[in-house]
């Protein structure tokens, strides 16, 4: 029998109102919806599949306070993470919410009719007091708390839910358990001590070992319980996580461990995370819960310094310990052991032991720059599913972004280095001129300041498309306002690399030797906010390159960018 859920009933609220579905169905059509944000989509899916039992809605104010202020809810039972679905005033205000009145719970990717919530009551929390109280720091390095006071609404509508459909997901849809399917998995399986390990990074040969001790140590089977909701930000997405996890399931001795998928919106809450954390595998049938070194750790604060101490969470969890009904299993820090060519936790080592680790830093790091991946480390089959999601940076897209007065030899420019890109092979070439922006992408579109910037945002979203797909691109408008450049730079950074080459010819010369005559219109008044004649150029303030074509030809210029670009390993071969 798997481990009874919090609270005692497993509020699977799916199966629950399945026998009533198609009349909550037609009522959900005549009632005001509230499409929910991604994380308010988490929260609910969890709610509706007993994740979160005993809760059946998201949370009043008197559950909401009750846990804020001592981790337990209204009638007392052990709940640390508040569950609200907040909203804003003007939302509140437009929709017409209050007090009884049933509302429809919208997905926001599909508009499907998700459940109808009864308004128990609308109520403004005290944002502060949330943050200081269950994020320990009212600091928006924390990203909660960020989170808290930049996204989230400043009111929270409590009240319990009726389902009406499960949340459709197409990503690796038969590892995604139910606690009620979990339990029946464990069940057919003959599982009755199973340890469950929460995870949000890639799992190498520590985790593996880790995972085995504690499946040793309590002669129990191992459930690898990653989530794939939200995680922290610059976290490694989770579609190569799980490729990760699967890739490392038959490293585990005769079907040992079981791979589950949960769909939680991680706080990074530290010690209130990882007692909703136990409750949420208890939930799912765990009867052990691994809790690690620095669990849910949201890093520095602003000052510095970590939030929490790395062992806070294990702390925690032990003092709710009988209340918790799932055994916590503490670890400390696994690491490896050269001369013995094992794994091992680190207070169960001798002093001056010679350890050897590899942080997710250096990780990320050795995967950009291509560099080996030891076999103490990892599992080739891991690596190689991490290589095919990291690029080596011969085979990473970037953009080189030229900006400068028309006729400053921005156009030649770009057109050479094409031509030499395209002689060293290994990528494709994409070029963005700004004329030809203009005719295939931007033409209805003039040269007021609005209309400059909107052109820049297209050549952005482009470059970064291709950036992402690991095309070089060069793009090359006038792009005369740093606020623009800047938020090109913005957008691209997300994908790869990018570059800003000021090509800084000067005005005189550029009018000088314009074989268009487009200047002479220009000053004739033929052509009106004409840059350099009668409308603004900023100089860019942070450029990565500055070249002039009046003092340096071409070929030297495209060699200063070649030299530049091979300075990052962009160039290196494959
Ligand atoms: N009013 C005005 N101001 C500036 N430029 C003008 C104007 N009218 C037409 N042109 C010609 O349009 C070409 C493309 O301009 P851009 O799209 O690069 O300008 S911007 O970056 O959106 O500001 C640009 O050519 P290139 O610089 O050769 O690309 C200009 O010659």
């Amino acid at each position: 029998m798997a481990n009874p859920p919090h609270g005692g009933i497993l509020k699977d609220l799916i199966a629950r109102d399945l026998p009533r579905q198609a009349e909550l169905a037609a009522e959900a059509e005549t009632l005001t919806a509230i499409t929910l944000t991604e994380r308010q989509l988490c929260d609910l899916e969890l709610i509706l599949n007993g994740g979160f039992s005993p809760l059946e809605g998201f949370m009043n104010e008197a559950d909401y306070k009750g846990v804020v202020k001592e981790n337990r809810l209204a009638d007392g039972v052990l709940f640390s993470m508040p569950i609200t679905l907040d909203l804003s005033q003007e939302s509140i205000k437009e929709l017409g919410l209050k007090a009884g009145q049933r509302v429809t719970l919208r997905d926001l990717r599909d508009d499907r009719n998700l459940a109808i919530l009864t308004i128990d009551d609308i109520y403004k929390p005290d944002k502060v007091l949330e943050a200081r109280e269950v994020f320990g720091a009212d600091d928006e390095a924390h990203p909660a708390v960020k989170y808290l006071h930049r996204t989230a609404g400043d009111y929270y509508v409590g009240g319990k839910l009726e389902a009406i459909n499960r949340l459709q997901h197409y990503d690796f849809v038969d590892l995604r358990y139910t606690p009620a399917e979990l339990r029946l998995h464990f069940d057919k399986l003959g599982w009755t001590r199973v340890v469950a390990f929460q995870t949000r990074n890639p799992m190498h040969r520590a985790h593996r070992e880790l995972t085995v001790r504690a499946a040793r140590g309590h002669q129990a089977n191992v459930l690898i319980h990653p989530v794939v909701g939200l995680t922290k930000p610059g976290d490694i997405d989770h579609f190569t996580r799980v490729r990760v996890y699967k890739a490392l399931l038959p490293r585990y001795p005769n079907g040992m461990a079981v791979l589950g998928l949960l769909p939680l919106a991680m706080r990074m809450g530290g010690p209130r995370e990882a007692i909703w954390h136990a409750i949420i595998r208890k939930n799912h049938g765990a009867t052990h819960f691994i809790v690690g070194r620095d669990h849910a750790g949201p890093g520095k604060n602003s000052k510095g310094d970590d939030f929490y101490g790395p062992y806070d969470a294990q702390y925690a969890v032990e003092k709710y310990r009988d209340e918790l009904g799932i055994e916590v299993v503490p670890f400390q820090m696994v690491t490896y052991l050269p001369d013995k060519d094992e794994y091992a936790p680190i207070d169960q080592i001798p002093k001056d032991t010679r350890t050897l680790n590899i942080s997710g830093t250096e990780l990320r790091s050795r995967l950009r720059s291509g560099r080996e991946i030891p076999e103490w480390f990892s599992y080739p089959e891991v690596v190689k599913v991490l290589r095919e999601s990291h690029p080596a940076r011969a085979a990473q897209g970037f953009t080189l972004f030229l900006t400068g007065y028309t006729n400053s030899g921005k156009d030649q420019i770009a057109r050479a280095l094409q031509v030499t890109l395209n002689q060293q092979g290994g990528r494709s070439v994409s070029m963005l001129l700004g004329e030809t922006v203009r005719s295939e992408l931007s033409s209805e579109l003039g040269f007021s300041k609005e209309d400059r910037s909107k052109n820049i945002a297209r050549i952005a979203f482009v470059a970064g498309e291709l950036t992402r797909s690991g095309t070089a691109v060069i793009a090359a408008p006038i792009a005369p306002f740093e606020k623009d450049r800047e938020a090109a730079k913005e957008a691209i950074e997300k994908y790869g690399d990018f570059f800003l080459v000021h090509v800084a010819t000067p005005l005189e010369y550029c009018e000088k030797t314009d074989k268009r005559g487009i200047y002479a219109r220009a000053r004739k008044g033929e052509i009106k906010g004409f840059t350099g004649v009668d409308d603004p150029y900023e100089a860019p303030v942070k450029p990565n390159l500055v070249v002039d074509c009046e003092k340096q030809t071409v070929r030297s210029i495209v060699h200063q960018i070649v030299l530049m670009l091979e300075g990052t390993g962009l160039l290196d071969r494959l």
